[in-house]
């Protein structure tokens, strides 16, 4: 699955890359692999090959038209993607079947684009990028090569799945936590959005980010965070909003301090956006539970526990 990741960086700014890599990625394709690799991966063989007359990555993530293939086969397409639920983030158009994932991706791609530096001939890295949703829109704005990483197979797996239908070698996502990155110092733009809060060390989480940027490299961070001052963090109970693996919510504020003392230069906030029920909601490519039941029913601003409802917030940087 990775050769031609590897053939690709041989040749560009990520070589010294493939000194760790290729040796990471085997023991975890002999060691780590999903009870349920095997079947996914005959899955994503059952897929048809099409050809493709449309693609959009600028405005949305669309391959192809209704009419380039039979209804049959978008049927058999549906059906055979439908194995890979839930379907979180996105939303994707493969020849007319709408992938109507649980989050509108769209909408934090569209709050971050105005503030950031152009991506037109960038190496990127997106980290705990979910389905690569927004690789693709990365690609779409003219980066050069796109490198996701996120450790939840199932994500690889819906990766692979729109991969199969835009077929381009530029977009890639390896099935790596951040603890496996080695420091690069490479990268042009590292994004990393919706991560931080699931760290148990999130001071030692913007190192690794800072590690993976060349010097003067951007850095687009978001997070979530609650109102306070500069030494203000919410570190909840068991769960936040029904999630166990919520650890350090800081202030803007705080969180900003903590990068500028790590080094970061221009640090900056450039939007704050409370989750609207739009944004997040059950949809019939993930029927569990969706924002709707992680709220106060008598009070959307607080979560089922009595927390602050969730708030996020995009920083940028430089390293
Ligand atoms: N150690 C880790 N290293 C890297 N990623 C991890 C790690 N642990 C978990 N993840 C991944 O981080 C992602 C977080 S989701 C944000 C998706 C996208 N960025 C978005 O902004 O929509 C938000 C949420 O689930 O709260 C998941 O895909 C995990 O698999």
């Amino acid at each position: 699955m990775f050769n031609t990741f590897y053939q690709q960086i041989a040749t560009n700014q990520l070589s010294h890359w493939l000194t760790t890599l290729p040796a990471q990625l085997e023991q975890w394709q002999k060691n780590h692999l999903h009870g349920e690799y095997g079947k996914w991966l005959k899955t994503l063989e059952a897929l048809p090959a099409t050809e493709y007359s449309t693609l959009d990555l600028k405005d949305s993530v669309t391959v192809g038209a209704a009419d380039d293939i039979p209804e049959g086969q978008r049927k058999r397409i549906e059906a055979l993607l439908k194995n890979f639920k839930p379907w979180r983030k996105g939303p994707f158009h493969i020849h007319g079947l709408h992938i109507d994932t649980e989050w509108r991706s769209d909408f934090k791609w569209d709050r971050l684009l105005p503030h950031i530096s152009p991506l037109q001939g960038r190496t990127v890295l997106d980290i705990g990028c979910g389905s690569g949703y927004h690789l693709w829109r990365m690609r779409g704005e003219g980066a050069e090569f796109v490198v996701g990483i996120d450790p939840t197979q199932l994500f690889l797996m819906q990766f692979q799945a729109i991969q199969h239908f835009i077929k381009d070698p530029k977009v890639n996502l390896l099935p790596l936590g951040v603890d496996d990155l080695p420091a690069l110092k490479t990268f042009d733009t590292v994004f990393s959005m919706g991560v931080l809060y699931h760290r148990k060390s999130p001071i030692d989480f913007l190192q690794q980010l800072k590690a993976q940027l060349r010097p003067g490299g951007e850095l687009v961070l978001e997070t979530l965070v609650v109102e306070g001052d500069e030494q203000t963090v919410l570190v909840p109970g068991e769960r936040y909003a029904k999630m166990r693996n919520v650890w350090f919510i800081p202030s803007a504020d705080a969180l900003m301090f903590w990068m500028r003392r790590l080094g970061f230069k221009n640090v900056r906030m450039v939007n704050t956006d409370q989750t609207a029920f739009e944004e997040q909601r059950k949809t019939d490519w993930m029927d569990t539970e969706s924002l709707q039941d992680f709220l106060d029913p008598k009070d959307s601003n607080k979560t089922i526990e009595g927390y602050p409802a969730p708030l996020r917030a995009i920083f940028i940087a430089e390293a």
